[in-house]
């Protein structure tokens, strides 16, 4: 859906206000730059110079006089243009790294800040390729396209003043010539942008493509339909072939013009030049001097306009770029509260919440979509004392972990109040508020790294005993003594070392690190053994002694002796009560009860 407003965004802005927004990337290298520059016009004097020697060579040699010194400046001249040729090129190329690097850091910061909507309605894998592919076409900008342009462009005036002072009229010939030649090429350009964001955006279908596959690989293993997805991905591949080969066909049109465009005036000036020569109007030397210049004005023209394919792309990859930078990031700045001082018996409450996913995206100016949707959570309320042990149950569906997700502030609800302590969340800055709040996720994701690493993800400064102590306290520290690495031991990319369990309890056990006074559980629906739902439970009984804790639960053997279990359906609450209280009040609750065996 953010491809349509891509479109929309490159057919809106010209590449001139695009070229703009590249500049605070140029801005941070203004010295390396500057150098560049400075280096590409002591470059373009030594080559200008050039053909003036030339001349003089041609004169001298007509007039039968020594050639001396000029040979060696000539020699000279040639030598100094490629060092300093050179130096320039290190010196882009280092620049081009730096602000590919820069682009990098800059968008991985919003990336990892865009509210958690944007997560719901966008493609990792697309995010991905923004980082990876569309930064590294800004290098193309700086390294061909930019000084090139820049030397290129004194290269030519200064040729072109050389001719004029030459040959004014052989010189207005040429510049005919020229000027059907760029204006061509400008139209094309345009094309070629819209080309090259395209075919950026294909990379980008194409890394969702992969990524999604990847992140269920053993499903699609045991699926027998490793093939199909190949074919699948495989169509993406060519949507990004077949963009990739528009920019080749526009820029095969774009090359030769550079090299029709010198041909066509060597001849030109060739044959006047010819003629006015016999007429005695200009010397030999004037005209082989004014030849010179013609090659020296058209090379800069041709690498220009072949740099043109470069410029453009990163102006593509601007689009995409800026399209995640300048997204609204979860921001706190309507916020006026940053510390929590508890001003009621009741830690969490929710008053009337009414809450859409659809109200998220309604307003989303970037897709340009609207999702009207039924309300998932309908005029909500109820109280979670502070101390007490608190129980959501209900069908898949119902809403449940949506509530945990307005009491993180992931989403704020269409209307009513969820608070805090008594304090209306959204008056409190998202860190303080995350910073009372522990909460583990349904699937218990465990992070590649070691096992330490994913316990310090909330708390970078505990030390190994504390880490210890934590797991201790989930019952895992069994787990430390599977490797002579003990905390150092690495968790596969999805924690394959663990069961479902043992990640259930080291994301509690990472929780607890940071001792939150109100813990949020999301249980695992994935089924455990009796020894692990044994644990899971000796777990959730040692950490609720000293907290507020509510508790998504799946198995209600984990909830019977919950201060206070809610029943939801259908996103509201059909009641609220003790588990004897609810076995004879909430037909609901029975059948959930008989159905587990628990009645
Ligand atoms: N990010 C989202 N964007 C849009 N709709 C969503 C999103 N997350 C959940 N929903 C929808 O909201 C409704 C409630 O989802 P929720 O995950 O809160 O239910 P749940 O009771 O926790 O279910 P389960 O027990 O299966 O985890 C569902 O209909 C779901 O499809």
């Amino acid at each position: 859906m953010s491809d349509k407003s891509e479109s929309s965004a490159a057919g809106e802005s010209g590449s001139s206000s695009r070229f703009r927004h590249l500049l605070p990337y140029l801005a941070a290298h203004k010295t390396a730059l500057t150098l560049a520059l400075m280096l590409s016009v002591l470059g373009a004097g030594a080559s200008l110079v050039q053909p003036l020697l030339v001349n003089q060579v041609i004169g001298r040699v007509e007039a039968g006089q020594a050639l001396g010194s000029l040979v060696v400046i000539l020699a000279v001249l040639v030598v100094l243009s490629g060092v300093l040729g050179g130096l320039q090129t290190y010196i882009l190329q280092r620049t081009g790294v730096a602000v590919v690097f820069a682009a990098r850091r800059g968008l991985v910061r919003s990336i990892l800040n865009l509210p958690i909507k944007e997560f719901d309605r966008r493609r990792t894998g697309d995010l991905v390729s923004r980082v990876g592919s569309d930064t590294t076409l800004l290098y193309g900008v700086l390294t061909q396209g930019l000084v090139d342009a820049a030397g290129g462009s004194l290269v030519f005036i200064g040729a072109l003043t050389a001719m004029l002072i030459i040959d004014p009229v052989m010189l207005a010939l040429t510049l005919s010539v020229v000027a059907i030649s760029v204006v061509t090429v400008t139209v094309l350009s345009k094309r070629i942008r819209r080309a090259s964001l395209e075919q950026q955006r294909r990379v980008g279908d194409l890394g969702a493509a992969v990524e999604r596959v990847l992140s269920g690989i053993r499903t699609v293993r045991a699926a027998n339909a490793t093939e199909r997805e190949i074919a699948k991905i495989d169509r993406q591949s060519r949507g990004a072939f077949e963009a990739g080969l528009e920019v080749a066909r526009i820029s095969a049109f774009i090359v030769p013009i550079s090299g029709i465009a010198m041909q066509a005036s060597f001849l030109i000036v060739l044959g006047v030049g010819g003629y006015r020569v016999a007429s005695g109007t200009i010397s030999l030397a004037d005209l082989v001097a004014f030849i010179l210049f013609l090659f020296m004005m058209i090379g800069p023209l041709s690498s220009v306009l072949g740099a043109i394919t470069s410029v453009n792309q990163a102006l593509g990859a601007i689009t995409r770029i800026r399209e995640v930078t300048t997204s609204p990031s979860e921001t706190d700045d309507d916020v006026k509260i940053d510390l929590v001082s508890p001003s009621s018996t009741a830690a969490v409450s929710f008053e009337e919440v009414t809450f859409s996913y659809g109200d998220e995206t309604t307003d989303d100016e970037l897709s340009g979509q609207s999702h009207p949707s039924s309300p998932v959570l309908v005029g909500l309320s109820f109280e979670v004392q502070r101390g007490s042990r608190t129980a959501i149950v209900g069908p898949s569906g119902a809403g449940k972990s949506t509530v945990l997700a307005l009491l993180e502030r992931f989403y704020d609800p269409s209307s009513g109040v969820v608070r805090l302590n008594g304090t209306n969340v959204r008056d409190i800055t998202r860190t303080s508020l995350r910073s009372q709040i522990g909460y583990v996720e349904q699937d218990a994701p465990v992070l590649a790294g070691t096992i330490g690493e994913n316990l310090r993800l909330v708390a970078d400064s505990a030390t190994d005993d504390e880490c210890r102590a934590v797991l201790a306290s989930v019952n895992l520290d069994a787990v430390l003594g599977r490797s002579p690495m003990g905390l150092e031991a690495s968790v596969g990319e999805d924690g394959v070392m663990l069961s479902g369990g043992e990640r259930q309890r080291l994301a509690i056990a990472r929780t607890l690190l940071n001792a939150p006074p109100i813990l949020l559980l999301d249980e695992s629906t994935s089924s455990l053994d009796s020894l692990n739902e044994v644990l899971l439970r000796d777990a959730i009984d040692a950490i609720s002694a000293q907290r507020t804790l509510i508790v998504i639960a799946h198995r209600l053997s984990t909830v019977v002796d919950a201060d206070q279990i809610i029943v939801l359906d259908g996103g509201r609450i059909v009641g609220v009560g003790t588990h004897s209280e609810l076995l004879f009040t909430t037909p609901l609750y029975q059948r959930l009860a008989e159905h587990q065996l628990l009645a």
